[in-house]
């Protein structure tokens, strides 16, 4: 090892030492044997879940069975929930509630969207480099509503919203590249020119503070497994901001949103509130798993969590600077901090799938994405400034010819 490896692996064990946050690593189940940076994909899993799984399946539903709906509180669990996620991305009680997947989200928000707007608004802007679902998604609301869409990049949403736009939809931060996008900026221009925005929060909530209430956002999506930790497939969320709550039409209506479910009148009634949100009945298991992921967070504060994020990327690209050899890769994750998320996304020209698949044989797990990204995510609750020194002294030898 050169004489900066053994600097900078010094350095790591000195910020893992001096790190607030890394007791909460043990509140997951991590070996020691694997440098797990993927948790922007799936995130690790929280020891709390597989007791409380046990007990929701083995006492509610085992026992209590069909009572459980009401007696272990499964009914009112979408907005219970959606509350807790609500807390991590500054929205107050009653406006989130969770359910269904990104996509399906991302249909009730932007159909919701056009069905506010104003006459001769009949375009839905979307974010270019979007993650496919939203793009596909938000087209076939088009079709649906009878909007063409535009898709601009996401820093263009300012500029190109206009008198004919409806809705903005815009990823908070990208998928391929981690570049976090200005939510205040576009919100606030989206607003003048008279039209609503979606923010998907995938990558965003969990890894550094939103302010969706004190941004003014009128609509947000998000998944759950990725920084939130909520388990594969679990639950997605949705934002309506209150003051929109008693005009949101819903596309999905199902009788789940029923002011009054039980009733099972032929006659549709919203309900009031975040639970308008809703559509058939929630998946419980994955739903209460997600509950009891969430409670890592209790007492944690975002601010710190989004430090620990920007210190663990710099230091990353400092060792990979370092480690790897000149043009082997190349950085296509801001450097600068207002622009960031909580992920390094480095151009490997030369067989990018090749040199993911031999990091993950040596433990070291990202993910490759399409066409020559490797993509290495910093989940601040679980990662330490180690695992950000060994991957890039791996990588640097899993590029060597
Ligand atoms: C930005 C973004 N939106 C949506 C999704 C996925 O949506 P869904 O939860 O419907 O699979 C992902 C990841 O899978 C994503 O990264
Ligand atoms: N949702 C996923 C899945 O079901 C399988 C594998 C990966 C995913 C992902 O979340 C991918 C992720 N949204 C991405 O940013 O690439």
């Amino acid at each position: 090892m050169s004489e900066d490896g053994h600097d900078l692996a010094r350095e790591a064990t000195a910020l893992d030492g001096a790190d607030a946050l890394a007791p909460l690593r043990a509140a997951f189940v991590l070996g020691d044997d694997t440098v797990y940076l993927d948790g922007n994909s799936l995130g690790a899993l929280p020891r709390t879940v597989a007791a409380r799984l046990a007990g929701v399946v083995e006492q509610e539903w085992g026992r209590l069975g069909i009572r459980s709906w009401t007696e272990s509180g499964w009914w009112t669990a979408p907005e219970r929930v959606g509350d807790r996620i609500g807390h991590l991305v500054g929205a107050a009680p009653g406006q989130v509630v969770a359910g269904d997947s990104t996509s399906v989200n991302v249909f009730k928000a932007v159909v919701a969207a056009v069905r506010l707007a104003g006459p001769g608004r009949d375009e839905i802007l979307v974010d270019a480099q979007t993650f496919p679902t939203d793009g596909y998604i938000a087209a076939s609301a088009a079709r649906l509503t009878g909007c063409r869409i535009r898709a601009v990049a996401a820093g263009e949403v300012p500029r190109a919203a206009g008198e004919r736009t409806a809705v903005a939809l815009v990823n908070h931060v990208d998928y391929r590249t981690g570049r976090l996008h200005d939510l205040p900026g576009i919100t606030a221009a989206v607003h003048a020119a008279g039209a609503r925005v979606v923010w998907d929060l995938c990558h965003s909530a969990g890894a550094l503070p939103v302010e969706l209430d004190a941004d003014g956002v009128d609509f947000a999506v998000g998944c759950t497994y990725k920084y939130l930790n909520g388990g594969p497939g679990s639950p997605a969320y949705l934002y309506v901001r209150r003051e929109l709550q008693p005009r949101f039409d819903s596309p999905l209506p199902g009788w789940n949103s029923h002011a009054d479910p039980f009733a099972m009148s032929p006659d549709y009634t919203p309900a009031q509130g975040s639970a308008r949100g809703r559509v058939g009945t929630p998946a419980i298991l994955s739903l209460l798993a997600l509950e009891a992921a969430l409670e890592v967070w209790d007492g944690v504060h975002l601010a710190a969590v989004r430090a620990k994020s920007l210190a663990l990327t710099d230091f990353f690209l400092r060792c990979v600077e370092a480690y790897v050899p000149q043009g082997a890769v190349e950085s296509v994750t801001p450097a600068v901090h207002g622009e960031r998320g909580s992920q390094v996304s480095l151009r490997c020209p030369s067989g990018a799938g090749a040199v993911m698949e031999e990091l993950v044989r040596r433990g070291v797990v990202g993910d490759f994405r399409q066409p020559d990204v490797l993509r290495f995510g910093f989940a601040p609750l679980y990662t330490r400034f180690a695992d950000a020194e060994s991957a890039a002294r791996v990588l640097a030898e899993a590029v060597a010819p």
